[in-house]
């Protein structure tokens, strides 16, 4: 046995036992794949809010998440994060639940018929339902009959963004959403909303509706059947609205109460705000300040409609606050807007973070509304001399609480 073929031997051997050494290699390469892979799946749609917009478009054109299989689970976890604090997280990213309420197919539709407002229940794949209103009066404030409390449901979403952009989080998702009579909706709606509605020969619909404070009937039409509304994320949770001594605590701050009393209050009196404090729950200051908090967006919107809602749980306890109600905001025709600022300038308290929102949305605003309205179907939201009112309301709530600032000291003022 020559020494050549020795070394011929043991290099063969050697090469066998990287073959060999390969093939386990390639083994664990491939199960550690296929266990990520299943990870990766397993949470999937759960994952979704953790990524952001551009991940989230991949994702998008890559999988075709909205798929009716993942549906169930998407509406799943929406509810999912629902907690005392507010109905999502601050630090999530909400478009893909944003475009779950845009576009998921709908699958029953239905007249609701709770209040006065014209709205339509629509329930989507995956079992959720949505409150849509449709936009049925003109966009321009100079056609504005929020007078008349007919309202306009773009300021449904101009509200949510706000709130968002507040960090209040309380408001359940209302974006713009297009739809066709003829495709989305006909086919799947009751014989109620079927037949509330005339079919011209021109293919429009149209019908009456009484709006609240006007004399007569007033017509609406869709144009070709092409409805444009808010849709807005039904929250499946008790809800109720707190009512004390058949007033509504809230409104006692602004219109509802004696105007000579009020100009009183105005000049830094705060006996008003002292006896609202002395009443539960607003002793608590998790109530209070929601109040606080509410008159804000109240005051920024231009809002008369809001009570304070909230959530309750299974035993029908208080859980979570929210805000809805928007749709009347922005009304030009209401001259004591100073008055919804009452909570605030009369009690000089407020959540440090909602005046820490207040002051960076000072300067940023334009570019915030922005960003996170463009891509909604009824983009522009709001008319250029609406959110210009918005904006100016903004810095003079910062200026009322300037004041207060000065003359309480901060840790009087803000609370953590
Ligand atoms: N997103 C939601 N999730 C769950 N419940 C809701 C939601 N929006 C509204 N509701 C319930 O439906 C009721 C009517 O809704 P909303 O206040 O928007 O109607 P409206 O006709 O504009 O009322 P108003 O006549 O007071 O202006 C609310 O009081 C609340 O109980
Ligand atoms: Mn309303």
């Amino acid at each position: 046995m020559s020494i050549a073929y020795i070394f011929q031997l043991f290099v063969r051997s050697r090469l066998r036992a990287a073959w060999q050494k390969r093939n386990l290699l390639l083994f664990v390469a491939f199960f550690s794949t296929v266990y990520v892979l299943c990870t990766l799946l397993k949470d999937f749609p759960n994952d979704m809010h953790r990524m952001n917009s551009s991940d989230f478009k991949v994702l998008q054109m890559a999988n075709n998440w909205m798929h009716p299989k993942n549906m169930t689970q998407i509406w799943k976890q929406m509810d999912r994060l629902i907690s005392p604090a507010g109905l999502y997280p601050s630090n999530i990213n909400i478009n893909p639940f944003k475009e779950a309420i845009r576009s998921a197919k709908i699958v029953k539709a239905d007249m609701f018929q709770k209040q006065v407002s014209y709205k339509w229940i629509l329930t989507l794949e995956g079992g959720q339902q949505i409150l849509f209103k449709p936009i049925l009066l003109p966009r321009d404030h100079k056609a504005k009959m929020c007078d008349s409390d007919c309202e306009h449901p773009e300021y449904e979403i101009a509200a949510f963004t706000m709130n968002r952009l507040l960090g209040f989080n309380n408001m359940p998702i209302a974006v713009g959403r297009k739809l066709s009579w003829y495709r989305d909706i006909a086919p799947v709606a009751s014989n109620t909303l079927l037949e509330s509605v005339n079919q011209t020969s021109a293919g429009d619909l149209c019908f009456y509706w009484q709006c609240p404070k006007l004399e007569n009937m007033s017509y609406f039409c869709f144009n070709k059947g092409v409805v444009y509304g808010s849709a807005q994320y039904w929250v499946n949770r008790g809800i109720e609205t707190f009512y004390n001594k058949n007033r509504w605590p809230y409104h006692d701050f602004h219109f509802f109460s004696d105007t000579k009393e009020f100009f009183h209050y105005l000049q830094g009196d705060d006996r008003y705000c002292k006896k609202f404090r002395s009443e539960p729950p607003y002793t608590e200051d998790r109530w209070f300040l929601h109040i606080i908090d509410m008159a804000v967006l109240d005051y920024l919107t231009n809002n008369l409609d809001q009570r304070h809602t909230y959530l309750v749980d299974n035993s029908s306890q208080p859980f979570a606050n929210v805000m809805i109600d928007f749709g009347q905001a922005f009304c030009r025709a209401f001259s004591g807007a100073q008055l919804l600022a009452a909570p605030i300038y009369q009690c000089c308290q407020i959540r440090r973070s909602t005046y820490e929102a207040l002051l960076h949305l000072k300067d940023t605003l334009p570019e915030k509304f922005e960003w996170e309205t463009e891509d909604d179907p009824i983009y522009p939201i709001l008319q250029p001399g609406d959110f210009q009112d918005m904006h100016k309301r903004l810095r003079e709530l910062l200026s009322l609480l300037d004041f207060c600032l000065v003359h309480k000291g901060f840790k009087n003022v803000l609370f953590d």
